[in-house]
């Protein structure tokens, strides 16, 4: 099968994965070009933050739009696509040049880029939800909390000294573990229900399985069954157990611990007093409440034949949803 598509706008961040973007765009090109015969690419590389939002809002006409970069650029594409009326909304397509490719991951792209274009050819579109924070569209994340930190260390990390990998992921990591396990309170609302007290090191709202470079803190989440998974780790928690929870996390093994809150929903409101480190996508976020939602069935997404059924399905085993005995009040599971 070849995908079906004339007019493809590759939108491109030069400066992802360290500068690599602009050599990797310039071999899609050519690549996209050699495989779409018939088709008109053009390719718009970002000139700074947030150009990929205007680009990608700009691209009412194409049939695809072929984010490349990392994680930043997606979350950015997203953007722009979803402020495009529904019926005029390209299909997104997806070439990883990033450090932590979580979305990529999700989706089973591979991180060569001519891989990569030889899946995008053979892909079919799939209907994905996208998640929503305060106005802000999402691919694959937001979290407050422990990992939003780790998240954000990574990403100042990787711009200090240039490393990449599980092995930076696990270095931030460790270092917030042992230095900033803060615990913080919140107030949250699921599916409109009441807002209930709680406190938490690590509150994450997943539309994909995976952030910080595939760590799998919600591994059964689907991005296409309409709903939001919600991880949350409540005290007490010590740092021995925590720590083994987080390198637990990397492949999803860690759904088993009481301390560990799972929940499947359409929406989440989750209020603060102070700031936490917060992100989407990788991305910082600001503020002291969150309005979160997903909409379902939002976008076409170009999907691979090597993706995980259970991943771009609805057809995940749902086995791990659970609310620790002395929260059960707060919702239905
Ligand atoms: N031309 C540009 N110059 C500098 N920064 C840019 C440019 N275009 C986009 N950006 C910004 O670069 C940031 C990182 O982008 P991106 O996610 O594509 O790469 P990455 O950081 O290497 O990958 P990952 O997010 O997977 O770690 C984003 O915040 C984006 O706004």
């Amino acid at each position: 099968m070849t995908l079906d598509a004339r007019r493809v706008l590759l939108i491109a961040n030069p400066a992802a994965q360290n500068g690599r973007g602009a050599d990797a765009a310039a071999e899609a090109e050519v690549l996209l070009r050699e495989a779409l015969r018939g088709a008109a690419v053009e390719v718009r590389p970002t000139a700074g933050p947030r150009h990929g939002v205007d680009l990608a809002a700009g691209a009412a006409g194409f049939d695809v739009v072929v984010a490349l970069g990392g994680d930043g650029i997606i979350h950015e594409v997203v953007n722009g696509l979803m402020a495009l009326p529904a019926d005029a909304r390209p299909a997104l397509g997806v070439i990883p040049v990033g450090s932590g490719n979580d979305y990529a991951g999700t989706l089973s792209m591979s991180c060569d880029v001519a891989r990569a274009v030889g899946q995008l050819v053979a892909a079919r579109p799939v209907a994905v939800d996208v998640g929503r924070v305060n106005g802000e569209w999402f691919a694959e994340t937001v979290s407050f909390g422990l990992d939003a930190a780790i998240a954000l260390d990574t990403v100042e990390r990787r711009r200090r000294t240039g490393r990449t990998g599980t092995a930076l992921y696990l270095a931030a990591g460790l270092d917030q573990l042992m230095h900033h396990l803060d615990c913080r309170p919140y107030r949250v609302s699921f599916d409109d229900g009441p807002l209930q007290p709680g406190e938490m090191f690590l509150f994450a709202v997943q539309n994909g399985p995976t952030y910080g470079g595939g760590f799998s803190v919600a591994p059964e989440a689907s991005v296409a069954d309409g709903r939001l998974d919600v991880v949350i780790a409540h005290p007490p928690l010590s740092r021995a157990k925590a720590t083994l929870i987080f390198m637990l996390a990397k492949d999803g093994r860690h759904t088993r611990f009481r301390e560990l809150e799972f929940r499947r929903v359409r929406r989440v409101r989750v209020e603060f007093d102070e700031e936490p480190p917060a992100q989407v996508d990788g991305e910082r976020l600001r503020g002291t409440a969150f309005d979160i939602t997903v909409t379902p069935h939002a976008l076409h997404v170009l999907v691979p034949p090597q993706a995980r059924a259970e991943v771009v399905g609805d057809l995940s085993p749902r086995g791990y949803v659970h609310v620790p005995e002395a929260s059960d009040a707060e919702g239905d599971a």
